[in-house]
């Protein structure tokens, strides 16, 4: 191939790729505005350079009439997320969408790669609208944490450094205790996200708990139960002031017996 038919090849490619960033980049701040947190921090995408394409090629003995279909990540889409529990989420939006074709997909997150490399692959069938026609297109989706990524983008800049030679193994032992580490801190982040998520669940239980006992006793009020309701009213004031909100659930069940009560004694 001259250097206008690899133009023309890779044209596709990179289309295919801008139209993929700009669709998850919008998935981004389409979540991101709906659900207050996008489980989406930023996308990156690239074309393969040619000398990448030949050296891959020769590598797994892929001929040159068979590239499009012997090497997948000639279109390469990066999906960085904050928590690992993201990655899975974001994998079932990919398979949920009908713009693309997902053909499979490579789970190094639960079979992490010798090297330690962790990552969540989707390769993908992605149709093109070239002056031609349709074209459809190979494309590899790689969803990992910022974690993940610092890791992979600093062991990928150094195996391009050593490149021919290896890397030495001294070098290989401590990347793959980097790689634990990245795994570990990982596993802490998560870890306080679950807190996160706990609190501010119990936060939302509170704040439901202190509008209902607060409505039923203005319930009691107008059913002239004044004298019951300023008890109740005492007691939720207590509560309030020691902070002891765990109290509150047991109080608006007995508020709604006190309610049932004032209801079947009013005057019909
Ligand atoms: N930094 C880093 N990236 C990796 C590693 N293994 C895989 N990758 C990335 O994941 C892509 C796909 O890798 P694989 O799923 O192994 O498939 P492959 O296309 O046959 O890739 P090769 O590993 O190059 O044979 C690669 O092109 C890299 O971008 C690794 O050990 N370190
Ligand atoms: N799916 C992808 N999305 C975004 N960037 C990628 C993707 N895959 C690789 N890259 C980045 O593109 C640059 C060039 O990588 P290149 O394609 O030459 O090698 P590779 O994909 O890491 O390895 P291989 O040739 O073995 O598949 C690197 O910075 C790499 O991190």
């Amino acid at each position: 191939m001259d250097g206008r038919d690899w133009k023309k090849f890779l044209f596709p490619y990179e289309q295919a790729v801008e139209e993929l960033k700009v669709k998850f980049k919008t998935l981004r701040t389409e979540l991101k505005s709906s659900e207050e947190y996008a489980p989406i921090e930023f996308v990156t995408g690239r074309v393969k350079k040619i000398s990448s394409i030949l050296e891959k090629a020769k590598r797994l003995n892929v001929p040159m009439d068979q590239l499009e279909k012997g090497i997948e990540d000639i279109a390469g889409i990066r999906i960085m997320c904050q928590f690992t529990e993201d990655i899975q989420r974001v994998a079932e939006l990919i398979r949920e969408r009908r713009d693309f074709k997902l053909v499979y997909e490579k789970d190094y997150i639960t079979n992490k790669k010798e090297s330690g490399y962790r990552s969540y692959h989707l390769i993908v069938e992605y149709p093109v609208q070239t002056s031609l026609g349709m074209k459809h297109v190979l494309a590899e989706i790689q969803i990992r944490t910022l974690a993940m990524n610092f890791w992979a983008t600093i062991e990928h800049s150094l195996n391009y450094k050593y490149k021919e030679s290896k890397l030495p193994e001294e070098v290989r032992k401590r990347l793959s205790k980097a790689a634990e580490a990245a795994y570990l801190l990982d596993l802490e982040m998560s870890s306080i996200r679950e807190e996160i998520v706990e609190s501010q669940k119990m936060f939302e239980d509170n704040s439901n708990h202190v509008s209902r006992v607060l409505n039923y006793i203005q319930q009691l009020y107008f059913y002239h139960r004044v004298r019951e309701a300023a008890q109740f009213q005492l007691r939720f004031n207590e509560i309030w002031e020691k902070e002891e909100l765990w109290l509150l659930e047991e109080l608006s069940h007995e508020l709604e017996a006190a309610i049932a009560r004032a209801k079947n004694e009013a005057p019909k």
